[in-house]
């Protein structure tokens, strides 16, 4: 499936050119779509969006347009800021159209009453930016088999892609991969902190953490064994990583810690949708 049904009389129109919504524009142009089949609606994008658009010769409007009908009309503005932006956007709906939305909390019910028609709602995370994105998708009974299939290289665009089978898996997705890179970076934070206690500058304790994750993610991603595996051929018998993970495994340790965060998010993300 490629981008060959956006065309400039039948757009993809970008609500929000934020972080997701920039990373998101970053990759369909790197992915070949058409920049006069895609129109940005942000009354202030960021400087790097701003840019983005210019290279690439991108509409860009502070006001949704008039007269024309989005093919995909993807949501991408603060789940705050939705009940604002969705009676601006009802007229860029057609028969055509797939409302694609990335707000956490926001259901398709709220969309399917403000918009009505074939909605999706997707979860990516922030890895997009650099094209390892996770996303999670999960679509009304309306979207067409042909509309899943460009959603899904949309999406594909910025890294992977999953279906789930319902929709409160979206909130899943949402404490698991969306904010998950928040995880991952407290980790490399907390882990130069305890490098500093045990002895290093904090430049020192900074790189060493930074590198450390990068290089088990890239071993990971390269590796074909799984994350139990490769932590295993860490830990040598009686050395040091064994009693380090006796610590961090222990009935109070990173597992049930981890647990209680990915509630909460999920929690939180059951909150936003009111
Ligand atoms: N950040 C993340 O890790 C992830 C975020 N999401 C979801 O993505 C969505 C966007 O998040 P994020 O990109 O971080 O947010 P940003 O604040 O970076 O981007 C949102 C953009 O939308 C603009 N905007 C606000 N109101 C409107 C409007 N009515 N019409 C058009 N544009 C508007 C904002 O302008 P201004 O700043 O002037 O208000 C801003 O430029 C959220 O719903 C979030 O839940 C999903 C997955 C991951
Ligand atoms: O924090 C949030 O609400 C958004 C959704 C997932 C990541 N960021």
């Amino acid at each position: 499936m490629s981008f060959s049904s956006l065309t400039p009389s039948s757009p993809l129109i970008l609500i929000g050119a934020g972080k997701m919504g920039g990373a998101l524009l970053t990759g369909w142009l790197a992915r070949g779509l058409d920049p006069k089949a895609v129109i940005v609606v942000d009354p202030a994008p960021p400087a790097e969006t701003r840019a983005l658009l210019e290279h690439y010769g991108v509409a860009h409007r502070t006001t949704p347009p008039e007269g024309v009908k989005a093919r995909v009309l993807l949501l991408a503005v603060k789940p705050q800021m939705m009940g604002a932006a969705l009676p601006a956007v009802h007229a860029l709906v057609g028969p055509q159209t797939i409302t694609v939305s990335i707000a956490a909390g926001t259901t398709i019910a709220t969309l399917e009453a403000a918009l009505g028609g074939a909605i999706v709602r997707a979860m990516p995370n922030t890895p997009a930016q650099v094209s390892r994105g996770m996303t999670g998708v999960y679509a009304n009974a309306a979207v067409p088999a042909d509309g899943r299939a460009l959603v899904t290289a949309l999406l594909d665009a910025v890294g992977e892609v999953g279906w789930v089978e319902s929709e409160s898996l979206i909130d899943t997705v949402t404490a698991v991969s969306g904010s998950g890179p928040a995880y991952v970076f407290l980790l490399v934070e907390a882990l130069a902190e305890a490098g500093v206690a045990a002895g290093f500058s904090a430049e020192q304790a900074a790189r060493f953490a930074r590198q450390t994750i990068i290089g088990a993610g890239e071993l990971l991603n390269q590796s074909d064994l799984p994350a139990d595996i490769l932590r295993k051929n860490v830990t040598s018998p009686n050395g040091t990583t064994a009693v380090a993970l006796a610590v961090l495994m222990d009935a109070d340790g990173f597992g049930p810690l981890l647990g209680r965060a990915v509630a909460a998010a999920k929690r939180r993300a059951e909150e936003l949708a009111g």
